[in-house]
């Protein structure tokens, strides 16, 4: 049974699917010394934002096969480290939208109202009302960095409480921002203009101190910032001075560039700052989203399924996902097949995809059909997570091309390949129940299913030649499943497809060879 270790709470909901799977270890608070001597036994990783995933912890995870972050931001994973060893990490994109904008709005009006330190005076026995007059947010100019999914929510809250929106995006168009009621426009006048700033966008070498003393500098004095993304887009040091200074109004964070937050200077502030501690995405509702997203692609992944949410594969839909998942599985067993007919040292991969295949995205059958050329270099260690970056690596070129008008089955797949024993090609197509068919093989119309063990021969199409072949792997007890034929025209060139029961023994092949009338001979192990 597999293993997997949960080293940061998460919803019981994602406990009970691993368990159906796995068997699962909750170990929270663990140090990095000791996560690095416990990963090995472990072929699953969950986490929140609690864990720091580095190389060396992944480097430690000889048997990990997926890491899941309950939540977004996956910024506490080295992503780089697992994609090269075919580590899949995914996370729940969706799952707290909601709960980080509702936080990133109730830290809005808190900080406009001081509900905070209001809150506290009362308790302490104070009744005091002069200190706590706030601003309204009502026609207010609120200025949204990062338009994804969380800004944009925050963005059409605002709006409804008549708040007039900038946004400043480069990753989205101007028709989007306009869809939320949002103003595209460049960072410095965004920072300029608004009376309120809050940050929805990842933590990227880019935005690292993107908000630094310079650009609190270009905010109003009547400022309030915002931060429920990610510690360390705001220089927290150069903050605390802006704060003290009175450079600007105020400012609510919810994310730490060190995490839990030790020695700040921060902390000495008083009521024009809130402070809370990563609290963004804890609701309940949150929580069993992202821990039961999360716990079932695991699942999914160690039951040898795709995950739907992946960070380093590319992103496909449920949808798109269920509909190709059979192609993915003939790409690989059409990429293993020509890989070998090519030989080592393939140069390069032309990915066809046929008839109404021709509609679909072609981004995973190519990384399926380069999955199964190179499983015989890399067998195991090669994944729809490396498989790509591993290709490049070793100079395979890939084309992709597409073909609506070939019609001779429904849709089809067509590979060929150059390597070390020329240029060979591929048909496959799926049946009506899913079973694969080889349909074409180097030009040679066939329709044979494939086999675990496969000879392949070009030839002359003549008497006796079948014969010879079949009392040749006789005499090396070599059992015959299945032969079929394949030619253009009667007596010319023709490739025979045979299915053997048993691989073929070291040295029949250049027998095989010397038959006359066959010219050339090829086998395979799918
Ligand atoms: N405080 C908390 O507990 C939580 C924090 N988060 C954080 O919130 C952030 C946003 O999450 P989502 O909206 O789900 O992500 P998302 O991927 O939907 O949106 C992020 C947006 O940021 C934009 N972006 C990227 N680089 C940018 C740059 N240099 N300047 C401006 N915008 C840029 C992207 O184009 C994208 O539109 C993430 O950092 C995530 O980790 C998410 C959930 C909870
Ligand atoms: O989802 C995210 O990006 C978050 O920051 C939430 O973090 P958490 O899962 O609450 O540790």
């Amino acid at each position: 049974m597999s293993k997997v270790l949960v080293s940061d709470p998460i919803d019981q909901a994602g406990i009970d699917i691993l368990s159906q799977v796995a068997t699962v270890d909750v170990k929270t608070n663990l140090k990095p010394e000791e996560l690095v001597q416990i990963i090995g036994d472990y072929d699953a990783l969950m986490i929140r934002s609690g864990t720091r995933v580095t190389k060396e912890i992944i480097e430690a995870g000889t048997q990990l096969k997926i890491i899941g972050r309950a939540g977004v931001g996956v910024d506490n994973v080295d992503v780089p480290a697992a994609t090269r060893k075919g580590i899949v990490v995914v996370n729940s994109p969706e799952g707290n939208t909601i709960a980080a904008a509702e936080h990133a709005l109730a830290m809005m009006l808190s900080l406009s109202r001081y509900i905070p330190d209001a809150n506290a005076s009362v308790k302490r026995g104070e009744w005091d009302r002069k200190s706590f007059i706030g601003a309204e947010v009502y026609k207010k100019t609120l200025g949204v960095i990062g338009l994804g999914k969380i800004g944009s929510h925050v963005a059409t809250v605002a709006k409804a409480m008549g708040m007039k929106l900038l946004a400043y995006d480069p990753f989205i168009s101007t028709e989007r921002a306009e869809q939320i009621g949002c103003q595209l426009v460049e960072l410095d006048l965004l920072v300029q203009q608004a009376d309120y700033i809050t940050l929805h966008m990842p933590k990227t070498p880019e935005t690292t101190h993107l908000i630094d003393a310079k650009m609190l500098a270009k905010m109003k004095p009547t400022a309030r910032i915002v931060n429920c993304a990610r510690g360390g887009i705001i220089d927290e040091e150069a903050l605390a001075v802006a704060l003290k200074e009175g450079q600007i109004a105020g400012a609510a964070l919810d994310v730490f560039e060190s995490e839990p937050l030790g020695e700040s200077s921060l902390r000495a502030l008083g009521k024009e700052i809130i402070l809370t501690p990563h609290l963004g995405a804890s609701t309940t509702e949150a929580q069993v989203n992202v821990a039961i997203d999360v716990a079932e692609q695991i699942r999914d992944v160690l039951l040898g399924l795709p995950a739907r949410s992946a960070v380093n594969i590319p992103g496909l839909g449920p949808d798109i996902l269920e509909e190709l998942k059979p192609y993915m599985q003939l790409a690989e067993t059409l990429g293993k097949l020509v890989g070998q007919l090519a030989g080592g040292r393939v140069e390069l991969l032309n990915v066809r995809l046929q008839g109404e295949l021709a509609t679909n995205k072609s981004q995973p059958l190519v990384i399926a059909s380069l999955k199964g050329l190179l499983y015989q270099a890399l067998r195991e260690r090669v994944n729809y997570v490396n498989a790509t970056l591993e290709a490049k690596e070793r100079g395979i070129r890939v084309i992709e091309t597409r073909d609506a008008a070939i019609k001779d089955y429904a849709g089809s797949l067509h590979l060929e390949a150059t390597g070390s024993l020329g240029t060979h090609s591929v048909t496959g197509a799926l049946l009506g129940d899913g079973e694969i068919r080889l349909t074409n093989i180097d030009g040679f119309p066939v329709n044979v299913p494939p086999s675990q063990h496969m000879l392949f021969t070009l030839h002359r199409d003549m008497p006796g030649i079948i014969g010879k072949l079949g009392s040749l792997l006789g005499s090396f007890n070599v059992n015959i499943a299945s032969m079929q034929v394949g030619r253009k025209i009667v007596r010319g060139d023709a490739v025979m497809v045979l299915s053997l029961d048993d691989p073929l023994p070291e040295g029949i092949l250049s027998e095989i060879k010397k038959v006359a009338g066959i010219r050339d001979a090829y086998t395979v192990t799918l």
